[in-house]
């Protein structure tokens, strides 16, 4: 099939009917869903995007093994050029969302890209594990599939395993075999946009514990296989407020949700690791699976970023706020942020290696602190937005209100800017703002980039633990080896 269009993917969502339920209703077509409708259709974008002359040599390439058209983020980087292709491919696809939506299509083919890149690493526990994933690949890139994935146990006792919580199949786990496959039940979270995907693919981090053999297991199925439900949390928007009074939450919003696997059937073919603590813990580390997917989040997180600064910057002029110091210093300070994110991305690239599989990846050690800058540096991006836009960020009048003859004179005298930016051109940036920086919206995006790549508290003393381990200190050390030996004490 090769690339699909946004026909064919929304075509492909009317054909299915997963079990998604959404404020206490399972939801009887996912389409048709006010909810659901407009970020599909930006879904959909992306997928036309594929076909357009001034996107697809970005967003695509000729598949050596098909001759078909796949999606650049199926291209398994062997060489700097290949790294560069794929981040400008991020870069377009983050661009079109502003960085808003995080998994994006491009995101888990990145991850199944490299697990099939680097199959022999299953392949030394199981030979079946390692042609499920390589045949799993090339579904997906061949015929273009859109995935979800949740691979963090929901959150329930978080002082015990999973093998210790008070049910044992609270937590996603392997009930029995049988011979055309396993039957797993339980839940994992936090399977964002499951509901607009054609598939979900189960791992997980590291952290299982002798005992857990049970939930130690990576596979993928149909997002409407028989058995699993989709539990959406509390939708941020309804699909029917108006995109001028919420322009992001109105378009970009990611649904989350829990899936509930009640007794589903795996069938064999799509089991890639089952019953092993240490090859479900060094899965992470072992494959390209942590840094192939940090590219594509530090471009899309640079992208969100430096939007958020943007919107902050526009705020301040819209008001002639930024003429003083103290904002001007902030904003300096937010658009250094994104410049650090933008070099380190660049120095990540540049500073790329060679496995032995032959595999490009990037600078770890940069894509890491990427990731441990980001959760500091979107925050603080939002705070300065809060503080610039002050009391007019709840000083916004509706759509509805601008469209009344009766009280339009009296918005147009009363909610200008500065000398240039009228009443529309102020609250446009207004209603920008309190997208990103008070709507529910603008709180999942801001949680997202604190806990989209783990918890941030043991992923930078993972960081530091690696980095002690990994670098001599040679600087401090090579001071230390210095005769700067203490004298003999005096004797008087
Ligand atoms: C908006 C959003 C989108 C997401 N999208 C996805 C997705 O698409 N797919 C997916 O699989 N996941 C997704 N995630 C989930 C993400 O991977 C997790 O949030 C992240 O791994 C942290 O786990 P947690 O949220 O359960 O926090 P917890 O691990 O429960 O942490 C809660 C608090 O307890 C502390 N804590 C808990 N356990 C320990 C421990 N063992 N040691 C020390 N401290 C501990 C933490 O430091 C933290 O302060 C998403 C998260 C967010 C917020
Ligand atoms: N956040 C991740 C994910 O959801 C899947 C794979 C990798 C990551 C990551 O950030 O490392």
């Amino acid at each position: 099939m090769g690339i699909r269009t946004g026909a064919q993917y929304l075509e492909a969502l009317k054909s299915r009917k997963p079990e998604v339920w959404l404020n206490g209703k399972i939801v009887e077509s996912i389409l048709d869903e006010p909810y659901f409708n407009q970020p599909a259709l930006e879904i959909a974008k992306l997928y036309d995007m594929q076909h357009e002359p001034a996107y697809q040599e970005d967003l695509t390439v000729v598949c050596e093994e098909t001759g078909e058209r796949m999606a650049t983020s199926f291209l398994m980087p062997h060489n700097y050029e290949d790294i560069m292709k794929r981040s400008k491919a991020f870069e377009v696809v983050a661009r079109q969302t502003f960085g808003l939506m995080g998994r994006t299509p491009d995101f888990l083919n990145t991850v199944v890209t490299s697990l099939a890149q680097n199959s022999w690493f299953l392949r030394k526990y199981n030979e079946d594990w390692a042609t499920n994933i390589e045949n799993y690949y090339k579904h997906l890139r061949d015929n273009d599939i859109f995935l979800t994935h949740a691979i963090v146990n929901p959150q329930n006792d978080r002082s015990k395993n999973s093998h210790e919580q008070a049910d044992q199949f609270t937590h996603l786990g392997v009930v029995e075999e049988r011979a055309e496959g396993i039957i797993v039940r339980g839940a994992k979270m936090l399977a964002t946009l499951a509901a607009l995907t054609d598939e979900v693919i189960i791992y997980s981090f590291p952290g299982f514990a002798p005992g857990d053999e049970r939930y130690a297991l990576a596979f993928a199925v149909p997002i409407d296989v028989k058995g699993l439900k989709i539990i959406c949390r509390e939708p941020v928007q309804d699909g029917t407020r108006s995109t001028f009074d919420h322009p992001l939450a109105s378009r970009y919003e990611e649904m989350d949700a829990l899936l509930v696997f009640e007794d589903v059937l795996v069938p064999w073919d799509k089991v890639f690791l089952y019953n092993n603590v240490e090859a479900a813990n060094l899965l992470y580390p072992m494959t390209g699976i942590a840094e192939q997917p940090a590219h594509q989040s530090g471009v899309r997180g640079y992208i969100k970023l430096k939007f958020a600064v943007e919107v902050a910057c526009k705020v301040a002029d819209s008001i002639g706020a930024d003429q003083y110091l103290h904002v001007q210093r902030d904003l300096g300070e937010l658009i250094q942020n994104t410049e650090v994110i933008r070099s380190l991305l660049r120095t990540a690239e540049r500073e790329y290696t060679i496995t032995e599989q032959g595999e490009a990846r990037l600078n770890p050690v940069v894509l890491e602190t990427i990731r441990g800058m980001m959760p500091d540096m979107y925050p603080r991006t939002i705070e300065v937005m809060q503080a610039i836009g002050a009391g007019g960020l709840l000083m916004m009048p509706t759509e509805a209100d601008f469209l009344s003859e009766e009280l339009r004179p009296t918005i147009d005298r009363h909610y200008g800017g500065r000398a240039g930016i009228d009443a529309e051109a102020r609250m446009k940036i207004f209603k920008l703002a309190w997208d990103l920086c008070g709507e529910a919206f603008g709180m999942r995006a801001l949680q997202y980039e604190r806990y989209y790549t783990g918890d941030p508290v043991r992923k930078r003393a993972i960081f530091y633990n690696k980095y002690k381990k990994d670098h001599a200190l040679d600087l401090a050390n090579a001071i230390l080896a210095k005769e700067d030996t203490v004298k003999e004490p005096q004797t008087n």
